[in-house]
């Protein structure tokens, strides 16, 4: 049972994914962090007779919430609005997530660091960078960008194609959309082009009528701007994002109780490869990209909250269409870490 820290907690991601956690038996103690007071939402919380006990903080007690914290989660940062791209976040949200994580040096330095804020991008390196900067020892093994979203849309839209399409020559005759993670993943980064989805199952893509391939990648990769859309300046993915987050976060804790989980070995996260068991291996395999891929969402298997290794078995499966899709990432990638990692180490050169 471990203590868990949420930063920006009284957000609309923070809300209900501070909810979801509350439900965890795994966390014994649940930190609210904000620089809007959670003290509401934190005595709302607490009156649910699940096991974790909530704690509540704001303004200058970051230090508090995160002494002896284990896994640190971060959706503090503005939203976008229609017609923004998540890059447009990058300056506000860069500062914010720098000031957090220097806080996470300070206090608690061997935590596991999850970052929902976007541009996720170029935020890991922002968070990657500030850590070293402050000293911490090699914390790219326990700092992830969440890129489960990806994933939730990408099992629910193959999912209900499917059933919808009645294919059903792969055994069942309804899919079960959770357990569609067995059939579909998603690599790359958290933005438009960079999100590769990746089908598992080859022969479902060839099922799929003309034109529906196409239609379901281009709502993978443009989800968020569906939902941004539909919200109508009243921001983006809160209640998805909550849920794919507790998702990702409980494979984390899983990992630490040493618990199995039902996607081992296939929980992809934005992580900075060249420095992790594996990570060599998944660059070589990306070939040409090579020097372009420092950091990537590849599945990662996870030992005591921190990244054992990286499993790239799945570059070994792409398709032409999935490979030039990557080979489309890695550019703009490259930028979105070159942007993040000048923040903290040159900022002379913005
Ligand atoms: N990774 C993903 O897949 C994904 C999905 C959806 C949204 N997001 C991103 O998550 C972020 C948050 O989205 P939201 O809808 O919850 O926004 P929101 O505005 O509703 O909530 C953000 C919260 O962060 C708080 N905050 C701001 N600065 C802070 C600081 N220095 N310390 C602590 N808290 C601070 C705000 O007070 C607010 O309560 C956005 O950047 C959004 O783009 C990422
Ligand atoms: O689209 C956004 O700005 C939020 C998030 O990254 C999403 O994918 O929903």
């Amino acid at each position: 049972m471990v203590k868990v820290a949420i930063l920006g907690a009284s957000g609309g991601i923070g809300q209900p994914l501070s909810l979801l956690l509350k439900l965890s038996p795994y966390i014994s103690k649940l930190a609210l962090y904000d620089v809007r007071d959670p003290a509401g939402v934190a005595v709302d919380l607490s009156h649910i007779n699940s096991v974790a006990e909530i704690e509540s903080y704001h303004g200058d007690q970051l230090g508090d919430a995160l002494r002896g914290a284990r896994v640190v989660v971060i959706p503090a940062g503005v939203p976008r609005k229609p017609g923004m791209s998540r890059d447009d976040l990058f300056n506000i949200n860069a500062g914010i997530v720098r000031t957090l994580c220097e806080g996470i040096a300070r206090s608690c330095p061997n935590a596991t660091v999850l970052v929902i804020s976007n541009p996720v991008n170029s935020l890991v390196p922002v968070a990657l960078e500030t850590l070293r900067k402050n000293n911490v020892q090699n914390p790219e093994n326990r700092v992830m960008g969440i890129t489960t979203l990806d994933m939730v849309r990408a099992e629910t839209f193959l999912g209900d194609y499917l059933n919808k399409a009645r294919v059903s020559s792969v055994g069942s005759k309804q899919f079960d959309k959770r357990r569609m993670h067995k059939l579909v993943t998603v690599i790359g980064g958290h933005s438009g082009h960079t999100i590769v989805p990746v089908v598992l199952l080859k022969p479902l893509v060839y099922m799929m009528k003309p034109g529906e391939y196409d239609r379901f990648l281009n709502r993978v990769q443009f989800g968020g701007d569906e939902v941004v859309k539909a919200k109508q300046g009243q921001g983006s993915a809160t209640y998805s994002m909550a849920f794919a987050a507790h998702r990702f976060v409980d494979v984390v804790l899983r990992s630490i109780q040493r618990m199995p989980t039902d996607d081992a070995g296939f929980t992809p996260a934005y992580v900075q490869l060249s420095q992790l068991p594996g990570g060599a291996e998944a660059q070589n395999k990306l070939g040409a990209g090579k020097a372009a891929a420092e950091y990537l969402s590849l599945p990662v298997v996870l030992r005591d909250g921190r990244i054992e290794r990286i499993d790239s078995s799945v570059l070994d499966q792409l398709s032409v269409k999935e490979r030039e899709m990557l080979k489309t990432a890695l550019p703009e990638l490259a930028d979105n870490v070159r942007r993040g990692k000048r923040f903290i180490c040159n900022p002379a050169k913005l």
